[in-house]
């Protein structure tokens, strides 16, 4: 599968390098607001001038940017994303003086990044709503050979302000399935467990250097695979739902990683006795029950308590440890319309909701209190 993926993507690539016009931004779109910057540069929100057509327009540096990684990019998006929850290219690309560019479907309600922090925990409903549709957008990119390989809330973008149509765009670091790329380690919890060995390798030149030494580490070389992708899928459903990370870096120096490691260890152990087990007597049918009874003889670190033991189990099939037994994104589905929170999590958030909407009224009834009181001339 893998090399008929990427032989195509590098025909695409080659043809469109020969036909790429260079326009005049502002004779052919209205450019209307900043959509956000990244690394790689900046995504504006435009209309075609001619059509009315709204779309996000990314900005790729010349200077910083190569024209195959840029066509890369661009072909990825136009022919591969065919899923309504991809962000899909609009057949528009072009150069500047100082910029490659291409057009993009828009997301007009920001992206997931925003949501996440502002508050506690996303509603345990529209949690399932975004992972399902993610589910089958990573599933769709899967079979037609590519891993995404970047997936977090800065790229998921939304199509309304509930959720209810989100989109996984930001296409620069997928590849092929099977293709091989240098293990680089980022500090942060998306970053998959097997990337460890490259923040080792990265520790070793830090300190070859401080030592003077100056023969080179060998890069780490990995294998794109699919599993990439549930790990931050993984990452996310957690970020969704509590606000906040389950730890700092996937690796053995990391205090919240290494409890979630032992937890997961004790439940692999758990379930290869119980794979010895016959099942005898009567069949405890609420299957929700069981998953309880079991959370109870091995709870989760503290990180995930008022998570339900419905999410723990999708959370060890997304975040397995090892990639090879990875759970894939299409798992996703079996987990949906259960709950994901404890009754106990659900009514606490309840109660703050209600809390802070009581001290809402009260601070906009004094705001009009003091507004009648200026208007008696009483201040
Ligand atoms: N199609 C789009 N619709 C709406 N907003 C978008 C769109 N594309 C990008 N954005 C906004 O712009 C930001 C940066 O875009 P993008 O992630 O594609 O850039 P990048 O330089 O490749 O970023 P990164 O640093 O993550 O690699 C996003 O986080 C998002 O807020």
């Amino acid at each position: 599968m893998t090399a008929p993926a990427a032989q195509e993507l590098d025909e695409l690539c080659f043809l469109s390098a020969q036909s790429m016009p260079s326009l005049k931004v502002s004779k052919h779109f209205q450019v209307l607001k900043l959509l956000g910057e990244g690394s790689y540069g900046k995504v504006m929100l435009a209309v075609h001038r001619k059509r009315g057509t709204p779309m996000a327009l990314k900005f790729f540096p010349r200077q910083s940017t190569s024209l195959s990684s840029f066509l890369r990019e661009y072909n990825l998006s136009l022919s591969y994303c065919t899923h309504p929850s991809l962000t899909r290219a609009l057949g528009i690309f072009f150069s500047t003086p100082t910029y490659y560019v291409f057009a993009q479907q828009a997301g007009l309600y920001g992206d997931l990044y925003s949501v996440v922090v502002s508050e506690v925990g996303v509603d345990e409903h529209c949690v399932q709503r975004v992972m399902s549709q993610l589910s089958g957008a990573v599933t769709h990119l899967h079979s037609l050979g590519f891993v995404h390989r970047d997936i977090k809330p800065e790229n998921i973008f939304l199509c309304d302000s509930a959720c209810r149509w989100v989109k996984l765009g930001d296409f620069g670091l997928t590849r092929p399935i099977g293709s091989t790329v240098r293990a680089v380690w980022y500090d942060s919890p998306f970053c998959t467990p097997e990337v460890e060995l490259g923040k080792e390798a990265e520790k070793e030149m830090e300190r070859r250097q401080n030592e003077g030494i100056e023969e080179e580490v060998e890069d780490i070389w990995i294998t794109v695979e699919p599993s990439i992708d549930s790990w931050a899928l993984g990452i996310l459903a957690y970020c969704l739902l509590t606000g906040c990370f389950p730890w700092g870096e996937s690796t053995h120096d990391d205090r919240g990683y290494c409890r979630y490691k032992e937890w997961f260890d004790r439940e692999a152990e758990k379930e290869e006795k119980m794979r010895g087990v016959e099942w005898g007597g009567e069949v405890d049918t609420d299957v929700y029950t069981i998953m309880e009874k079991n959370q109870k003889d091995n709870p989760p670190p503290s990180q995930f308590q008022g998570l339900s033991p419905l999410v723990m189990s999708l959370f060890k099939e997304l975040l397995h440890p090892e990639p090879k037994h990875r759970g894939s994104p299409e798992e996703i589905l079996s987990y949906l319309g259960g709950p994901w929170l404890m009754e106990t999590e659900r009514e606490e958030r309840k109660k703050a909701e209600e809390a802070e909407k009581e001290a809402r009224k009260i601070k906009e009834g004094a705001g009009v209190e003091e507004l009648l009181r200026e208007g008696r001339g009483e201040r």
